[in-house]
């Protein structure tokens, strides 16, 4: 027996196949491009995602002998938007998360009654559905009018997978379109923007049974018809479940192509400051605090590619340079920051330079200059002073000198969830509760992957390193 998670990320999809002890039997992963053909602009193909999943399922079945699959879950990137017709064919390339096109409509929600607002419960980023919808609706009204529906990323993969459109509520409430108090869409913003409520996916439990695999999708993807696929969730939500992440005293941190500080809570508690989400999770009554850095992972692989530089070059050149990177500093803002940010119009930035630096200055600056622009999003999330450790997974989280360096920075020990891909676990846990493997969510808790101490912060580097972030704030 074989569940299948499919992940449906900014940068790639992963798959996993698990079984009923949730053991990994086969993984395997598909790459995509982000394309930003404007400035501030991100976009990607979904027909490259669909390939790539494709590519990506076969290839991790292809290894699998007499492994019935009996349920298939999705996670994927939250709060972009994929405009589609009633057949589910995309329109327009998919707006993503890292999209800043919508600012010029934001003010839109600001005019929002107070009341309105505070059933958001989130901080106004223009990344998300709901301002990007208002966006389109303005300047490419012809295929705004044409759109039946406007999905997340994983709900219009599920669609090619079933021909059924739904929603869940882990990707919904990070839309700006939902009203986390009352936990279903808001009406009221949907109206008062002016916007289509018919474009948003009716709503069901991440848990539930959406639809189940068309003959057409399970022709492609070398499966029997009939499987059933869950709803699924978005994919921080995901990658909780995925790590077993039910306690509410832990905070989790995912370094991907974004990256996101996540911790649980059992009442839907916005911030008071306005700095950080709150987003309903994947298991059955439960909502999550969160800080999400824009530039993670897509800051340095920006620098690497433009210096023409390998992942293996990049994190060397923390054995080469010294803490500091000899007065070179790097602000990571290439995409706007989220709210927990002073200033989230930043833009970025190379400084201090003179003409002893050398190429490894600049990739070691890149590394120090993402590491603390999550130092400054992980300060943002209220309740985490007294935090001494932090649970860490994500693409970005594998390569020893870098958790060394982030456990400097951020001044906590890093705890690595032994999974080859947190979110594609959670789908495919999403999707074994679907087929009936699992009553609910903390049926699985059994399995939950172990966690491996993997850096201690140094005392001299950590010190050194708060001299330097107090001067780059
Ligand atoms: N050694 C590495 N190889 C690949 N990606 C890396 C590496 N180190 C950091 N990254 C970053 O992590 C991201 C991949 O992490 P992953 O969790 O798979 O991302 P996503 O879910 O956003 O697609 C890449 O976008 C890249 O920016
Ligand atoms: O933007 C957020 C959370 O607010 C991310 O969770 C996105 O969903 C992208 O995730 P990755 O693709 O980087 O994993």
């Amino acid at each position: 027996m074989g569940l299948l998670g499919i992940d449906l990320g900014t940068s790639s999809v992963k798959v996993v196949v698990i079984d009923e002890l949730g053991h990994t039997l086969s993984s395997s992963k598909g790459e995509y491009s982000v394309i930003s053909e404007q400035p501030g602009w991100a976009e990607s193909n979904p027909n490259e995602w669909w390939e790539a999943t494709i590519t990506a399922v076969r290839n991790a079945l292809a290894i699998l002998e007499g492994v019935k699959i009996e349920g298939i879950g999705l996670s994927g990137q939250m709060h972009g938007v994929v405009l589609a017709n009633s057949a589910g064919e995309f329109i327009r390339p998919a707006i993503l998360w890292a999209d800043n096109r919508a600012e010029s409509v934001l003010e839109q929600y600001r005019n929002l009654p107070q009341a309105t607002l505070n059933r958001l419960a989130n901080p106004l980023v223009p990344g998300m559905a709901g301002p990007i919808l208002c966006w389109l609706a303005k300047y490419e009204q012809d295929i705004y009018n044409a759109a039946r529906w406007a999905f997340q990323p994983k709900d219009w993969i599920r669609f090619c997978l079933t021909g059924v459109a739904a929603a869940d509520p882990s990707d919904a409430s990070a839309t700006l379109l939902y009203d986390l108090i009352a936990d279903e869409w808001l009406d009221d913003v949907i109206t008062e923007l002016e916007l289509d409520p018919q474009l948003l996916p009716p709503l069901l439990p991440s848990q539930a049974i959406a639809g189940t695999l068309t003959k057409q999708a399970a022709e492609v993807l070398g499966l029997p018809t009939g499987i059933p696929v869950a709803t699924g969730a978005a994919d921080t939500a995901a990658a909780a479940l995925g790590t077993g992440l039910f306690d509410t005293e832990v905070v989790q941190f995912t370094m991907g192509t974004g990256a996101q500080f996540l911790q649980l809570c059992n009442k839907p508690l916005p911030d008071s400051s306005g700095r950080t989400h709150l987003y309903r999770a994947a298991t059955e009554a439960s909502w999550y605090n969160m800080a999400a850095v824009q530039n993670g992972g897509l800051a340095l692989d920006w620098v690497r590619r433009v210096l023409n530089a390998s992942w293996d070059e990049l994190y060397s050149s923390i054995e080469t340079i010294s803490p500091g990177s000899d007065g070179l500093s790097f602000l990571p803002y290439l995409t706007r920051e989220r709210s927990h940010h002073p200033n989230p119009a930043s833009t970025g930035a190379f400084l201090g330079m003179r003409i002893d630096h050398r190429r490894e200055h600049f990739l070691h600056a890149a590394l120090e200059g993402v590491a603390f622009g999550i130092r400054v999003a992980l300060e943002a999330l209220s309740g985490t002073e007294s935090i001494t450790t932090l649970r860490m997974a994500g693409g970005g989280s594998v390569e020893p000198k870098w958790r060394q360096m982030l456990a400097n920075i951020l001044g906590r020990e890093l705890w690595i969830v032994d999974t080859p891909s947190a979110s594609a676990q959670g789908a495919a846990i999403l999707g074994g509760i679907a087929a009936g493997i699992w009553a609910n969510t903390a049926a699985t808790l059994h399995f939950a992957p172990s966690t491996q101490l993997a850096a201690i912060p140094d005392p001299s580097q950590k010190q050194l390193y708060d001299e330097i972030f107090a001067k780059y704030l």
